[in-house]
């Protein structure tokens, strides 16, 4: 085994073992394996999102793909996310019961000093041109496996939001898109009008659509490069973990009636919407045909920033037709609402 390779399987063991236990926090002999792994390792700006920045963890020598992201907190004007200590709980108090750890992106809260913060903030400020006077925090950050494909090995990948698996119980009853198709619909309408290129979206319903022609359909559309025997082995993963279905039973149970409205404050609400926006990553090995299907971004939603929001874009979906397809200018859908 070269150095390299040795390196990998200590990480992935390392995966293996967050994976498959339920507590991450405290001092443990995992902690100590990091913290060596991360003395060996530099960071590199990789992405963000709207609330957190992901640094890839590279081997301090010659900057190799490690396997790990470091993703920390931004701290925006406005913007009002929970802390990483508390959705490191949250994580653990309410998501791995819900939908099993090992269906989770394993991840380490890590400690992030005041000067580790301001590096992180330097190489981002080099990386990015941005005036949203967002900064990185010291505090936490969050030691993550990276789902992204290993160079040189013979992986397919696939990143995609399952968001609504089933209708938004407050959608007018008459609707004739999902809720996913109708925000979809409006997201592509003010694209249209501010001269941007979007294409059609794929119906989350699809995805457990009990026509399993639609389901093959659907994963044909999330992963038109793939060839059909890999489409096949994805919805055999799908139908095999049954997580789609988990997810779909959370978003169902925790959000009945009006509960937007009346009881946005609810756990079991919160646990709804948290899992309509999480994101589901999937890694194909073409030579042994195994498949493995990852969430990640399952973090606690603030109902108290959020509820407005919430609230606003449903009315805007209700009244502005899209609910309906008939808003003006109409939006291209396929959405399986009405094919159930
Ligand atoms: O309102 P939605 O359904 O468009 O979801 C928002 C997401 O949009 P998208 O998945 O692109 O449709 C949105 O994602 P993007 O920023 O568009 O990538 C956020 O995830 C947002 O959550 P938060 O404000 O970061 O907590 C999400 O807000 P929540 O409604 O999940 O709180
Ligand atoms: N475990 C992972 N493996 C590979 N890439 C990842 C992983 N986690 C995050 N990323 C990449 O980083 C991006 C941003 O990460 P993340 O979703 O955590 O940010 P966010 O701020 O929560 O996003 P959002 O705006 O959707 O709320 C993701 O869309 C993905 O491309």
């Amino acid at each position: 085994m070269t150095l390299k390779t040795s390196r990998r399987q200590v990480l992935e063991d390392l995966w293996d073992l967050v994976g498959n236990r339920t507590s991450k926090t405290g001092t443990s002999p995992e902690m100590d394996k990091i913290n060596v792994y991360l003395k060996k390792s530099k960071l590199r700006y990789f992405t963000e999102g709207r609330a957190n920045v992901v640094f890839r963890v590279e081997d301090e020598q010659d900057g190799s793909f490690t396997g790990a992201l470091l993703r920390v907190p931004k701290s925006t004007p406005g913007a009002d996310p929970h802390s990483y200590k508390r959705l490191q709980d949250y994580r653990e108090k309410y998501i791995e019961p819900a939908v099993g750890a090992q269906f989770l992106v394993p991840q380490f809260l890590i400690e992030l000093t005041e000067e580790q913060a301001k590096d992180l903030s330097q190489k981002r400020d080099e990386k990015l041109d941005r005036n949203d006077g967002s900064i990185i925090p010291p505090g936490y950050a969050m030691l993550i496996q990276d789902m992204s494909q290993w160079p040189g090995s013979n992986q397919i990948t696939l990143e995609f939001k399952p968001k609504w698996l089933a209708q938004s119980p407050i959608a007018p009853e008459d609707a004739t898109r999902c809720r996913t198709c109708a925000r979809e619909a409006h997201r592509n309408q003010v694209k249209l009008k501010e001269g941007k290129s979007f294409t059609p979206p794929v119906c989350p319903l699809g995805l457990l659509h009990p026509n399993p022609d639609i389901v093959t359909a659907t994963i044909r559309d999330l992963a038109p490069s793939w060839s059909e025997d890999d489409q096949r082995r994805l919805k055999d993963a799908f139908t095999e973990t049954k997580i789609l279905e988990t997810l779909r039973h959370h978003q169902v149970a925790g959000d009945e009636g009006r509960i937007m409205f009346e009881h946005p404050e609810k756990p079991e609400f919160g646990l709804a919407m948290t899992l309509r926006d999480c994101t589901c990553f999937v890694r194909l090995d073409k030579g042994t045909g195994k498949v493995e299907i990852k969430l990640a971004d399952v973090d606690e939603k603030n109902w108290k920033s959020k509820q407005v929001y919430w609230q606003e874009s449903h009315d805007m979906y209700v009244d502005g037709g899209f609910y309906h397809g008939r808003e003006e200018p109409g939006m291209e859908t396929h959405c399986k609402l009405k094919t159930e």
